[in-house]
């Protein structure tokens, strides 16, 4: 074996080995995802050569194998590729693979352990994990002689013929002792799963491929169905529920992007604040967090992004300000907001199925990102208690920017969400512009307010439900301040004009008390539960069948229980019922009246009240009871006397 070339690697740093040994302490085992990225290189370098020659060579099939030698520690990486002459080893290997090795490692040095994926130490990595690398190497040009290269770890080499036969490269590693690791099957399993799964190139080990290698992210979308985007889902994200839609990223300008982002169906103990989305670079897995890439409102989506213009050696935090990465964000959040409006104007059932899981990251995202609300904002939707009907004549909205809602009408005229009962803001406005200009009633729990809802429902009023955390807590506020003539009010606030009627009892005077019979059921009350902070008001619910409608209703006024509810979150607990409240009495109501009526007929004894005015107590009692029962249910305490006090009150009316 002719010794073709000793020598001293030339490098400028002092010496290098010391440092990718230990300084890049945390990360060795990405050597082999370095190798067999330059064995893929190699492969298709070979192929393009091919291609070159018209045929003129054949190419075998590719094909990259791992052998690990437990008796002599060893492990190496055979490609058939394009294989390097003497020459092209002289010149890769110890000039150019070197010199970005320190490079490299100038980086790592001023950014420590922050760098996102220790790209580009290539083929250098391999000192991390061995005490001798050898190339062992055949090019595929005619009559070119074969190599083998060998260096122990210092700056030294040495280069001597090879009776290698066949084309293409074998790397092979002594591994330093505490490295043996990388002798375990598992292990190597385990790594090629994790870096280089979707490589093109099947990677051979033990008789088995290892790897996928369809990286159906980098297809065109007209060549996938339905199927390849699910089946890809559940092989990165296994045991989980399928995702409700997808956005295949595909782009070359300005940068080089490809991906799939999946809208998963979320589960309420899945931590959206740590992204799931793997970054890719040319198919080698890079890292499972690239919060810094992906907008924070995105989290939640899972999938993959490959671009290979997102810079790996740049620390963690000069990733996010850096200008290409910037451009991508926003050129994602632009596709995702795409994404759904044609989802919303082509295929309103698959929207409306959808709109349950993916409404809170929707609105989340019109909360972070301006340019995502303008995108989005039509496309918002909410439950409502309207229903169009299919005879019912088309809605005419007129918003400033057109009628962004003509492309989803159905042949029949009707909005085909109106239709399912779910509404946008600008046409619940639109519709209820006449009856209550910029108002929009709002219900928050179905059933604790369903006495509310009815009576607005009855009254032909239509009721929001934006019952998720997301709507109480930030997105009736935000917007308010978004448009701002509008103002949001729950449905148990307060009792709108349009629910109410002149209040007749206030007209009627009694000559003996000169009070009017608003004022003397007012009393009534008031005595009754001898609470000073029920503000006890007196109103006529309008009704053309009073005995339908609620005796009495306990409201609580929108800023004060918003203030409440928001000291709550702050502390991080769940809102105490506020102990002040108003507790409107229905004048018009039957039992109301016979309440007062019951109350004046009392005569009132040396000893204390008349039975009757005693039962009028307890009615009142128990009216108030009901009235709270509507809006919040009782605690056990507030049962038991519930309970209690009922049972007083039917003892007592039919003791006769
Ligand atoms: N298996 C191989 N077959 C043929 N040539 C190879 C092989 N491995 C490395 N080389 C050559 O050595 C060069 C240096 O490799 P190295 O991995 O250090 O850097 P690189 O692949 O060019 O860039 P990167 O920093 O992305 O890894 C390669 O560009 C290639 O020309």
């Amino acid at each position: 074996m002719a010794v073709l070339e000793k020598g001293n690697i030339t490098i400028h740093t002092e010496n290098i080995f010391p440092i990718i040994k230990k300084s890049l302490y945390t990360d060795h085992e990405i050597f082999l995802r370095e190798l067999i990225s330059n064995a893929v290189d190699a492969i298709s370098k070979r192929k393009m050569a091919a291609f070159a020659s018209d045929g003129a060579q054949e190419v075998p099939d590719p094909q990259i194998t791992l052998v690990v030698d437990k008796a002599n520690k060893t492990l190496s990486i055979t490609d058939n590729g394009i294989g390097m002459t003497v020459d092209e080893v002289k010149k890769y290997i110890n000039q150019v693979a070197f010199s970005s090795a320190e490079e490299f490692i100038e980086k790592f040095q001023k950014s420590a352990n922050d760098l996102i994926g220790h790209f580009g130490l290539g083929f250098y990595s391999a000192f991390m994990v061995s005490q001798k690398v050898e190339i062992d190497t055949l090019s595929y040009q005619e009559g070119a002689q074969a190599v083998h290269w060998s260096c122990d770890g210092s700056p030294e080499f040495e280069l001597t013929d090879s009776d290698r036969q066949q084309v293409g490269t074998t790397v092979t590693l002594t591994l330093l002792d505490d490295e043996q690791e990388y002798l375990e099957a598992g292990r190597i399993r385990q790594l090629v799963k994790t870096y280089s799964d979707f490589m093109a190139v099947p990677i051979r080990f033990e008789g088995e491929t290892l790897n996928k290698q369809r990286a159906i992210w980098k297809e065109s979308p007209q060549n996938l169905t339905k199927e390849d985007y699910l089946e890809f889902y559940r092989y990165l994200y296994p045991f989980q529920e399928d995702p409700l839609l997808w956005v295949h990223l595909n782009t070359d300008y300005p940068f080089l992007l490809n991906g799939i982002l999946y809208f998963p169906k979320l589960r309420p103990d899945v931590d959206v604040s740590k992204g799931q989305i793997k970054l890719f670079c040319n198919q080698v897995f890079v890292s499972d967090h690239c919060e810094e890439v992906i907008p924070e409102f995105l989290m939640p989506l899972r999938g993959v992004i490959d671009s290979p213009d997102i810079p790996l050696n740049v620390s963690r935090s000069a990733l996010t300000n850096h200008r290409t990465v910037r451009r991508i964000a926003d050129y994602i959040a632009k596709k995702v907001g795409d994404r759904l409006k044609s989802l919303y104007d082509e295929n309103p059932e698959e929207y409306l199925k959808c709109w349950e899981d993916i409404g809170t990251f929707v609105k989340f995202g019109s909360l972070r990102e301006d340019k995502f609300k303008q995108q989005v904002e039509d496309l918002l939707l909410y439950r409502t208690t309207y229903k169009a009907e299919v005879t019912e004549p088309k809605v005419e909205v007129l918003t400033e920017d057109g009628d962004a809602w003509s492309d989803a009408q159905q042949d029949d005229g009707v909005n085909p969400y109106e239709k399912e009962g779910y509404t946008s803001l600008k046409r619940y406005l639109a519709r209820n512009k006449e009856r209550h200009e910029n108002r929009v009633f709002y219900c928050t729990d179905q059933s604790t307010q369903a006495t509310y809802v009815e009576l607005y429902k009855n009254q032909g009023i239509e009721v929001l439900f934006m019952d998720s955390f997301i709507d109480t807590n930030y997105f009736i506020p935000f917007l308010e301040k978004e448009y701002s003539d509008v103002k949001f009010s729950r449905v148990d606030s307060e009792l709108d004009q349009s629910l109410i009627e002149e209040d007749k009892a206030s007209d009627i005077v009694d000559p003996a008390t000169n009070k009017s019979r608003s004022e003397q059921i007012k009393e009534i009350f008031e005595k009754a539960l001898n609470n000073p902070n029920i503000n006890i008001k007196t109103q006529s619910l309008k009704s053309d069948d009073p005995q339908s409608t609620p005796p009495a209703m306990v409201l609580l006024p929108e800023a004060m229980r918003r203030l409440q509810e928001m000291t709550a979150m702050m502390q991080q607990q769940a809102m105490a019922f506020p102990e002040q409240h108003v507790l409107a009495i229905n004048t018009n109501h039957p039992l109301i009246q016979n309440i007062l009526s019951l109350s004046q007929g009392s005569i009132v004894t040396g000893s204390g009240e008349s039975p009757s005015a005693e039962l009028a107590k307890s009615l009142c009692q128990h009216v108030y009871d009901l009235a709270l029962m509507a809006q919040k249910g009782f605690d056990a305490e507030g049962m038991k006397g519930f309970i209690e006090r009922s049972n007083a009150v039917l003892t007592r009316l039919t003791k006769q």
